[in-house]
């Protein structure tokens, strides 16, 4: 063979080597995308009062300035979720004092966020495979907190996040991973929901008995990076 055809062969060679090279560099990259797409999607159901917004907080804070002469239950001495329960027991006539001050105009709206809440959120959504919703049930005096739970959400959030609210009285009928929820049973005509419950510590559940069959984070300062990571697997 002479020289010039040999320089020509050996050039053709290096050439498809390098189209078989880069075309295998370029499957690997498709295969390492695929690779974390193919990691768990989860689905994180976050309540809103008392794990986003601070109910208790706006609740305790209301009543005292509308009923200023009546005897109150501090965040400290508070057990039990329902707030209407321990105020009636405080008192009869206190129950629907109680109940007077959520079924306010203005009173959702203007509840304070939880503490490091709406940053936790935030980051969950720009997490690669997650979905976060925000699953809420309204009170069924209707006039002002379904409204207002949207106005929060657009407020602290932002208006994208108005499409992953979930309202509802039924939390068990709706399909997540997990749900972060301060509530302590969550029941419904499912007995069997699809999502973990993580217990979320508000004033109200903190001195109940652990359980140990159950998470909990303590407060959006707790690991729930680590949770929600742990899931995944
Ligand atoms: O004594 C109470 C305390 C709270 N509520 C209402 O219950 C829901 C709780 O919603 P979650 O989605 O479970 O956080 C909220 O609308 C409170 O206003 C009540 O009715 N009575
Ligand atoms: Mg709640």
């Amino acid at each position: 063979m002479l020289l010039t055809q040999m320089f020509r062969r050996i050039g053709r060679d290096t050439a498809s080597a390098y189209s078989v090279y880069s075309q295998r560099q370029s499957m690997n990259s498709v295969r390492s995308v695929r690779n974390v797409s193919t990691s768990k999607r989860l689905r994180v159901l976050v309540d809103m009062d008392g794990v986003l917004a601070d109910f208790e907080g706006g609740f305790l804070k209301k009543f005292r300035k509308r009923y200023p002469q009546d005897p109150y239950i501090t965040l400290e001495d508070r057990r039990g979720f329902w707030v209407s329960t321990q105020y009636g027991e405080l008192r009869s006539d206190l129950c629907a004092k109680a109940i007077s001050i959520w079924e306010s105009k203005n009173f959702f709206i203007e509840l304070e966020p939880l503490p490091g809440g709406l940053e936790a959120v935030k980051e969950m959504s720009r997490m690669e495979n997650t979905d976060v919703f925000i699953c809420t049930s309204p009170i069924k005096h209707y006039k002002y907190c379904p409204y207002e739970k949207y106005a929060w959400v657009e407020k602290h959030l932002g208006s994208e996040f108005l499409e992953q609210i979930i309202l509802t009285r039924d939390k068990t009928v709706v399909t997540g991973d997990v749900l972060i929820d301060d509530k302590p049973d969550i029941l419904g005509v499912e007995p069997n929901p699809a999502w973990e419950h993580i217990l979320f510590t508000a004033c109200h559940n903190k001195h109940l008995p652990p359980c140990p069959s159950k998470r909990h984070l303590l407060s959006w300062d707790d690991d729930w990076r680590g949770v929600l990571e742990d899931l995944r697997r």
